[in-house]
């Protein structure tokens, strides 16, 4: 058996936590023979309700599950930690502006920061969450300068996943027979989901360009993309609750490929956010999502994919909301 790691979930008590600390801890996002001790974070009202999570995670019996600190003290969450899903945020209430909503989480993800770089293994693997999680990332990377910057992520594997399964419905195929569609960008409304790289393996083995098979730009260039654009507004419309466990297993999956590694070809890829490196025109320290492969626990930008003068004029744009999110946030923590 392998020594335990150390596992931080921050937002434990709230509603992806409760979908997310389950299946880390059945060992889908680790392995199955990867002992684990969990570290939950949670602020302090919501103790009680943490200690209720808690007792259910005792009740599963899960095999793997050596430990479970429970805490509200960010020092005690990160000790040792080997990875982290930073899910809990501070969420948008009625009448709260923009500015506020950045402010609010600035501070969250400035702390959390911190107490990461004070605490937390120098080989930790971050994966920030709770919105807006691209800015939220620079923030938590930002203040913990003794980590590696490519330790640090944010996620769009939701936008990605949600592309496959448009993309899969429309063509009347399987979700796994959809590859290579790329998120670009903020995870937010000015995402940009292109498929000009993807490809539909059919069941005959053929092989074609999804531009092809789907053969409507306009359905690509509009209804599909405002699809995706819009789809966590659609999902909270209907729910009155943010997606949850189409988040989790989005994490899950996040943090499956960067510590497992996609596809040993490195033919296919995924979408993450991570710290540009000025590829693609894409402003250097801007955590913006990519094509990425993952091997050895490290990912790769996917290079020198061409970009059409449609997918420029997208990724421009929400390189721009980025861009502003950045300044805004960072006047409330004067870095
Ligand atoms: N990146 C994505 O694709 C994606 C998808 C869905 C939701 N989200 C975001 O994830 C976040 C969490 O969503 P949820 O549905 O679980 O929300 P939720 O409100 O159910 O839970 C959030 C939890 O975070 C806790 N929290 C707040 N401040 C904290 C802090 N400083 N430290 C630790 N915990 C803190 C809250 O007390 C709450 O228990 C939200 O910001 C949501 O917008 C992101
Ligand atoms: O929580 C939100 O605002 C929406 C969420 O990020 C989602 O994409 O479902």
């Amino acid at each position: 058996m392998n020594s335990p790691i150390r596992v931080c979930i921050t937002g434990a008590a709230g509603q992806i936590a409760y979908s997310l600390i389950f299946k880390v801890a059945n060992g889908e996002v680790f392995g199955i023979d990867q002992p684990l001790i969990l570290q939950l974070l949670d602020i302090t009202p919501m103790m009680g309700v943490l200690a209720g999570v808690e007792m259910e995670i005792r009740d599963c019996a899960f095999p793997l599950v050596q430990k479970i600190i429970c805490t509200d003290d960010p020092t005690v969450a990160f000790e040792e930690t080997d990875y982290a899903f930073l899910v809990g945020a501070r969420p948008r209430s009625q009448g709260m502006e923009r500015k506020d909503l950045l402010k609010a989480n600035a501070q969250i993800f400035k702390q959390q920061g911190e107490a990461i770089d004070k605490k937390a293994k120098k080989t930790i693997k971050v994966l920030v969450v709770g919105n807006p999680a691209n800015t939220n990332c620079l923030i938590c990377q930002t203040c913990a300068p003794s980590i590696p910057p490519e330790n640090f992520t944010s996620m769009s594997r939701l936008d990605h996943n949600r592309m496959i399964s448009q993309l899969s419905e429309r063509l009347n195929v399987n979700n796994d027979q959809i590859f290579n569609v790329i998120a670009w960008g903020n995870h937010s409304s000015t995402q940009y989901p292109d498929v000009s790289h993807a490809y539909v393996k059919k069941s005959s083995g053929e092989i074609q360009k999804i531009k092809e098979a789907v053969n409507d730009d306009n359905w690509i260039q509009n209804d599909f993309l405002v699809k995706n654009q819009q789809r966590g507004a659609e999902v909270i419309k209907a729910r009155k609750l943010s997606s949850a466990a189409s988040a989790a297993k989005a994490a899950c999956d996040h943090m499956h490929d960067w510590v497992q590694g996609t596809s040993k070809d490195k033919k296919t890829w995924v979408s993450m956010s991570v710290l540009s490196d000025g590829s693609y025109g894409i402003t250097k320290g801007i955590f913006y999502s990519f094509p990425v492969t993952c091997e050895d626990g490290k990912y790769s930008i996917v290079k020198g994919l061409e970009i059409d003068e449609f997918s420029r004029t997208k990724m421009d744009l929400t390189l721009k909301e980025l861009t502003e999110e950045k300044e805004e946030a960072f006047t409330f923590l004067k870095i």
